[in-house]
């Protein structure tokens, strides 16, 4: 019988079809056959419940940092219902924060931001999304970056040169003094005159309650990161952290509503210097933004500049000092370099800087030894693959700066102060190919990667002059009054605080600022 055409092309069809229902087929069994089960990193034995909570002292960074040595470069940690995966090496470290950065660009989050008066406006723990971008994009073009920064140099300026006079008022008294509460004060009102000259003159008492304020809320939103522990239940305020920080929020946003309320009373006055709160109050205002902030964003904001840039500031400074006074040697090479680039007519300037290697040395292995960020926090937000293993979307990671920082493969005699390893040709390695904005993933202060400290140029000026103004014109008599020890737990901030017996050697008040 003849085939016709129509049945000839019915049995092409046909032919065809199940020619690629076959392939198919044989395709995804021969997929499915080769899928490799899930790799999952090392993880230390865990107690039900529990977890890894029994291995994990108060020093957190410290304890992971044992339990890497163990468990290697990345593992799982459990603390109560949260899991972690843990990197601890600068190899691992640049994976996630540079290969995968995007997909590594959120961050987790603790208990305590179930607390939070003011929801979904964080910036610090904002998702990686469109409100992170717009921010970040205007911390850097308008606010803290490159030129940005010069118009607030008066501020700098004249808030050094306050904490300097209080100091030569000590001396002229022979009265003890307490630095740790003088480097907070001058990094508070410092950050409070940039974000809002015209409300806080750093003198008056709105800088001081704002401090008192942003205090509270970081004891309460610490205590209850340690309630990850409850499992289940750390949402319940079983000490009544939660009522105390929604109270300290409630503060802060009656206090930033009522300055809010006085600039934009005052809009209509022309204005040649415009500071944070302009800025920001002119993007609410826009029609046309790009993306239209609330009002709880902007109060949020100026929280998380309170809270990420003045104790890490003012702490760092305080274990500089501390650091100097335990090295004597040191204190003198610094001051010998300083009177020697700058003379003793005037006053160290941001502009001395690149002139003082020692000086730039000391602060980067403050920052090193000491830093006040050990654990950066992030979350996977797409799936990927780390060292070999598999990690999934929601992941939590910590990267362990401290553990980084203080690796013996990298750095000889990890847990002593030793600023020339940061000196070009002191034979204590490279060093001094680290800069600080974290280009390097064995030096990283300031974290790295999208979502890397925006701080990072306003802290090392400020670290940079007024550690060099301290040393330039005060003896700072410590000696064995100085108590070295490093409080226990997550930033390793002094424990107590440094009162030392200032000397005047220059007078600052007859200086000239340059
Ligand atoms: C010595 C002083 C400081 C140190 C050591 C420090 C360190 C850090 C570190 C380690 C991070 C996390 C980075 C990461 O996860 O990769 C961070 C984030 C941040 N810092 Fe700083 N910081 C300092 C000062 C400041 C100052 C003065 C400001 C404000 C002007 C500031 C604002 C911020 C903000 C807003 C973030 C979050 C950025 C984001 O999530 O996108 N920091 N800082």
């Amino acid at each position: 019988m003849a085939v016709d055409s129509a049945d000839y092309i019915f049995l092409l069809f046909f032919f065809f079809f199940f020619f690629f229902l076959f392939s198919t087929l044989i395709f995804f069994i021969f997929r499915s056959s080769k899928k490799k089960p899930a790799r999952s990193p090392p993880s230390p034995p865990a107690l039900p419940i529990l977890g890894h909570f029994h291995l994990l002292s108060s020093a957190l960074p410290k304890s992971l940092e044992a339990l890497a040595r163990r468990y290697g470069p990345l593992m799982q940690i459990s603390i109560g219902s949260s899991r972690f995966l843990v990197a601890s090496d600068a190899a691992t470290a640049q994976q996630i924060l540079r290969t995968h950065d995007v997909k590594f660009a959120s961050k987790f989050v603790f208990a305590s931001s179930h607390h939070n008066i003011f929801k979904e406006a964080e910036f610090v723990n904002a998702p990686y999304g469109a409100y992170w971008k717009f921010m970040k994009r205007l911390c850097m073009t308008k606010l803290f970056a490159g030129p940005q920064l010069n118009r607030f140099s008066h501020i700098r300026e004249d808030e050094t040169m306050k904490l300097l006079r209080s100091l030569w008022k000590c001396h002229r008294l022979g009265e003890p003094c307490d630095l740790s509460t003088k480097l907070t004060v001058l990094t508070n009102n410092m950050l409070c005159r940039m974000a809002m000259s015209k409300r806080c003159s750093g003198s008056d008492h709105q800088a001081q309650e704002i401090r008192e304020i942003v205090r509270d809320t970081m004891v309460c939103a610490a205590r209850l990161s340690f309630a990850e522990v409850h499992g289940p239940l750390k949402r319940v305020d079983l000490f009544g952290n939660g009522k105390r920080l929604r109270t300290a929020l409630r503060r802060f946003d009656a206090l930033i509503e009522q300055i809010i309320k006085e600039y934009e009373d005052d809009c209509g006055e022309a204005s040649e210097e415009k500071d944070v709160m302009d800025i920001l109050l002119e993007t609410y205002r826009d029609p046309n933004a790009e993306t239209r902030l609330t009002r709880d964003q902007i109060k949020h904001f100026f929280l998380d500049l309170l809270i990420a840039g003045v104790d890490t500031t003012s702490a760092s400074m305080q274990w500089a000092i501390t650091e100097l006074l335990k090295h004597p040697h040191m204190l003198k090479k610094l001051r010998e370099e300083i009177d020697s680039a700058v003379g003793s007519t005037r006053l160290v300037h941001e502009s001395d800087v690149p002139n003082l290697p020692y000086l730039r040395a000391v602060v980067k292995e403050t920052l090193r030894l000491h830093t006040p960020g050990p654990l950066l926090r992030r979350k996977c937000n797409s799936n990927c693959e780390i060292n070999g293993y598999d990690v999934k979307v929601g992941t939590n990671i910590l990267i362990n700066a401290y553990a980084i920082m203080h690796d013996p493969g990298t750095w000889e005699d990890p847990d002593e102060f030793v600023p020339e390893r940061f000196m070009a040709g002191d034979g204590h390695g490279d060093g001094h190919h680290m800069e600080l904005k974290g280009q390097d993933f064995h030096f990283l202060p300031f974290g790295s990667g999208r979502r890397s400290c925006i701080g990072v140029a306003h802290a090392t000026i400020v670290m940079h002059t007024a550690i060099g103004g301290l040393i330039q014109c005060f003896d700072l008599e410590g000696g064995d009054k100085v108590d070295i020890k490093v409080v226990t737990g997550y930033s390793g901030t002094m424990a107590n605080p440094l009162v030392c017996y200032p000397i005047g050697r220059l007078n600052p008040t007859v200086l000239h600022v340059k």
